[in-house]
């Protein structure tokens, strides 16, 4: 019976299969179509770049080896690539490309050739120089997981993250995604994660980015023409974590490329983790099909810390920062301050510097000056859920209506307000602010901060609320 290119590849699949473990045969050869043969070539073709890239760099002495068996000395062997995982919009396409293993078809040998320079990649974190790419994990050393105290908010959250970093990819906690509102230490978790696998395994590649600069990257290399590089880049990694994935909120194209670059990872087993303001239930303007990814591994959420907690973390501040101070100051602050972290640790660092600038002792007295002036002073940190909260309870009315389409004046007004109180005190932008409330573009909430000004320096009731709220989200 003639061969044919089905009958020649389920032959090499039988060899191949014998000689790599099952996993790797599951990820790198399953997934391989033949598509044509011809005298002494097999064409197959492989669903992307990457995965050609992956094969001619690991497994080309194996193919080399079961198509010669085959076809004979100077069988060739031709990849396909059909680009399915293309970004939005960009119909499926195929390149071919001969493998760079010319002695399959030239030589005796079963060597795999020397490539002749290791994958170049365009992109800031790569070091050049170096031969194998190596990726600048962006870690910061110090947030780890002794530094980061345990107790009944972060609990959950705590263990997820430790048993990821013994086994990264290799948990059920995959995505492990982290929430929780400002200040309470997603950051310094997700670090410690990444921390710890290096520390567990110093070979594997760990990447930290924030969402924000993950899209100001995309849209670069967008600009730049090297979108595939870009892609190419984040699928290499063994880790990666990325920090505040809300702000992917209402970025269309950005969610595309993360969708691509997810799936990649973590169908070849690689750990991806994530941090977000909000769990992905109450995640608006993400696209459906990623926020069920998110819910593939744990969400994991952190509270606010108890007090105990929050004793411990300022003691250990203390400790870290050789600084003593009396126990009924210690008590103080973890009374007074409850619900961020961030603040805790800036009003201790306030305390220390006033106390050490007038070279006074740290008293009581003076850490309720801190405290009072550092609570007031101190722009608070809050969402725009918290926000759209706010606002709503003040007019009496739900989340979903003030959101709503109506054109009623109390309604838009409120709206207004929120959208000028989002823009003043958060750091979102005018797009993400209109796309959180009420699906409204950028232009909208332009206009809305304009109105709200206007009418709180013209309309004496409505400068009423201005003020009335403004209290309320300062408090
Ligand atoms: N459990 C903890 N133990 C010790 N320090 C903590 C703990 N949780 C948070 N911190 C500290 O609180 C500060 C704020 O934490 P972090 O920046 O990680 O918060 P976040 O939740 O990422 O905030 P944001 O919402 O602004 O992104 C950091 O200095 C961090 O080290």
């Amino acid at each position: 019976m003639a061969s044919t290119a089905a009958s020649v590849w389920e032959n090499c699949l039988l060899f191949i299969k014998d000689n790599i473990n099952p996993q790797a045969y599951k990820t790198w050869f399953e997934p391989i179509k033949p598509v044509k043969l011809t005298e002494t070539a097999l064409s197959i073709q492989v669903p992307s770049r990457f995965f050609y890239e992956w094969l001619e760099e690991h497994y080309i002495k194996l193919l080399k080896t079961a198509l010669t068996r085959e076809l004979g000395e100077g069988a060739k062997l031709i990849y396909a690539i059909k680009m399915e995982n293309t970004l939005k919009g960009m119909e499926p396409f195929t390149e071919k490309i001969p493998s760079s293993n010319r002695s399959i078809q030239s030589s005796q040998s079963v060597d795999a050739p020397v490539r002749s320079k290791s994958p170049e990649l365009k992109n800031p974190f790569i070091i050049p120089g170096i031969r194998n790419v190596k990726i600048e994990s962006q870690l910061n050393p110090s947030y780890n997981f002794d530094s980061f105290l345990e107790g009944d908010s972060n609990r959950l959250a705590r263990s997820a993250g430790m048993a990821v970093a013994n086994k990264p990819g290799g948990t059920s906690f995959n995505p492990l995604l982290i929430f929780g509102g400002v200040g309470l230490g997603k950051t310094h978790l997700a670090h410690a994660i990444g921390v710890g696998i290096k520390e567990n395994y110093p070979d594997k590649t760990a990447l930290y980015i924030s969402a924000e600069k993950f899209t100001q990257q995309y849209i670069e290399s967008v600009r730049k023409n090297n979108r595939n590089d870009f892609i190419h880049f984040y699928q290499i990694v063994d880790v990666l974590i990325v920090d505040d994935i809300q702000f992917f909120a209402g970025k269309a194209s950005t969610q595309d490329v993360f969708f691509h670059i997810f799936n990649h990872l973590h169908q070849n087993g690689k750990q991806v983790i994530l941090t977000s303001d909000k769990k992905p239930v109450d995640m608006q303007d993400i696209e459906q099909r990623l926020l069920s990814r998110f819910k593939w591994g744990l969400s994991a959420e952190l509270n606010h810390p108890d007090y105990e907690t929050r004793v411990s973390i300022i003691k250990n501040k203390l400790y870290r920062d050789g600084v003593e101070m009396d126990d009924d100051i210690i008590h103080y602050l973890a009374d007074n301050i409850k619900t961020n972290i961030r603040e805790l640790e800036g009003a201790i660092i306030s305390l220390i510097a006033h106390s050490s600038f007038n070279r006074k002792d740290i008293t009581i007295d003076l850490a309720r000056k801190i405290v009072e002036n550092y609570v007031k002073n101190t722009k608070r940190e809050i969402s725009i859920d918290q926000i759209q909260q706010v606002v709503s309870d003040y007019f009496q009315m739900d989340v979903e209506t003030l959101q709503s389409k109506t054109r009623k004046r109390h309604i838009v007004q409120a709206r207004q307000l929120a959208m000028y109180f989002s823009k003043k005190m958060t750091k979102a932008s005018l797009a993400s602010i209109g796309s959180q409330i009420g699906k409204r573009d950028h232009a909208t909430v332009l206009h809305a901060c304009k109105t709200v000004d206007n009418l709180a320096s013209t309309d004496k009731q409505f400068n009423k609320y201005v003020e009335d709220l403004s209290k309320k989200l300062t408090n």
